[in-house]
């Protein structure tokens, strides 16, 4: 059965902040995103989770990266990590990946990783060792098309965020239909979000829901990376995942269409999703400050 999801049904799974809350009580998100050519990605992840709300956010970047986005992001602590000659990360980055995973809520792993051996070496090792819930974007996604079975290994359902080119990559499908996303769910025991026009969320369960905010402002290149962050973000405030999705879903295409409303969809970027999201957060404010 097909849950539309709409602003109450958003209303229902986001919390309130306690005021005596510290950054503690709001997660400690990792994200293992970037490499030489894709710092944009890194950093749009990385700030949808410090916009989202999460307590602590790191991201973990290949050493060329870390310089830039060193000086792009001031909330985040920005990692470097051992690099290959491709700018991508190399095997020598695992045990410290290993050991900040360990410490994290929620991990993200994916956003600008860029594709090599070794990248999908460091995917599949994560997913194998890590406890907390995992999100896997882009190269996330790409790094599996040779090992998708690991899903079924990871101590959580793992949530996949591919668009439709990762996901035809990843399962051979093009142009799914819904049956098909609910049977690729169940079969990897994985969380399903096709990004689309109208993005779609599929549970191992047989759960399946579909978003309606979001516009065509949004099809430009570091959108789904700031899904991505807040995903992760809702995942290690303790939501349970398929709430994540669906809440961070609908709030990303709704920040789209503030976006879209104010700054026109030709011109909006996903910048501004960030820029615009804080102003849709302020119905989970607790009280007027
Ligand atoms: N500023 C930065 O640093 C940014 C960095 N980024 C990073 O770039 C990396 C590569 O990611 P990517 O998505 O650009 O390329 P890729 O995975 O090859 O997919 C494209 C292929 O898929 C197909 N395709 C079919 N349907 C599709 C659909 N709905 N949406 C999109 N594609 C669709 C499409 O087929 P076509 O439409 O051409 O027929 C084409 O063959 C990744 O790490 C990402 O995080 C980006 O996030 C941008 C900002
Ligand atoms: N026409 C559209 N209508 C609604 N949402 C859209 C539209 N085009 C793109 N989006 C949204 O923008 C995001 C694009 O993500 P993705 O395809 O991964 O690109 P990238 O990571 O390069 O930004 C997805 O969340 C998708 O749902």
């Amino acid at each position: 059965m097909m849950t539309e999801l709409d602003q109450s049904y958003v209303d229902r799974i986001i919390p309130e902040r306690a005021a005596e809350a510290n950054k503690n009580d709001f997660g400690r998100v990792l994200c293992v995103c970037g490499c030489a050519g894709y710092t944009g990605a890194a950093y749009f992840a990385a700030q949808g989770a410090v916009r989202m709300g999460s307590g602590v956010v790191t991201l973990a970047t290949p050493e060329r990266a870390w310089p830039v986005l060193a000086v792009k992001l001031n909330e985040p602590v920005v990692r470097p990590m051992p690099c290959g000659a491709d700018g991508m990360l190399s095997r020598e980055a695992l045990p410290a990946l290993l050991s900040l995973a360990e410490k994290a809520d929620a991990l993200l792993i994916g956003c600008g990783l860029g594709r090599s051996y070794a990248v999908a070496e460091i995917v599949v090792t994560l997913i194998e060792n890590a406890k907390c819930q995992i999100v896997l974007d882009a190269d996330g996604i790409n790094a599996l098309t040779a090992h998708k079975d690991i899903l079924r290994q990871a101590a959580q359902p793992v949530i996949l965020t591919p668009h439709a080119g990762e996901f035809a990559r990843l399962s051979g499908l093009e142009n799914p239909q819904q049956g098909e996303l609910t049977l690729f769910a169940r079969k990897m025991g994985c969380i399903l979000l096709y990004k689309g026009h109208r993005t779609l969320i599929a549970a191992p369960d047989g759960r399946l829901y579909r978003n309606h905010s979001g516009n065509p402002g949004m099809a430009k290149g570091g959108s789904g990376d700031v899904l991505a962050g807040m995903l992760v973000s809702l995942c290690g405030q303790g939501l349970d995942p398929v709430d994540a999705a669906c809440a961070a879903a609908w709030l990303h295409g709704r920040a789209g269409d503030m976006a879209a409303n104010a700054r026109s969809e030709y011109g909006m970027t996903p910048g501004d999703l960030l820029h615009f999201l804080p102003d849709l957060l302020k119905r989970y404010n607790t009280r007027e400050w």
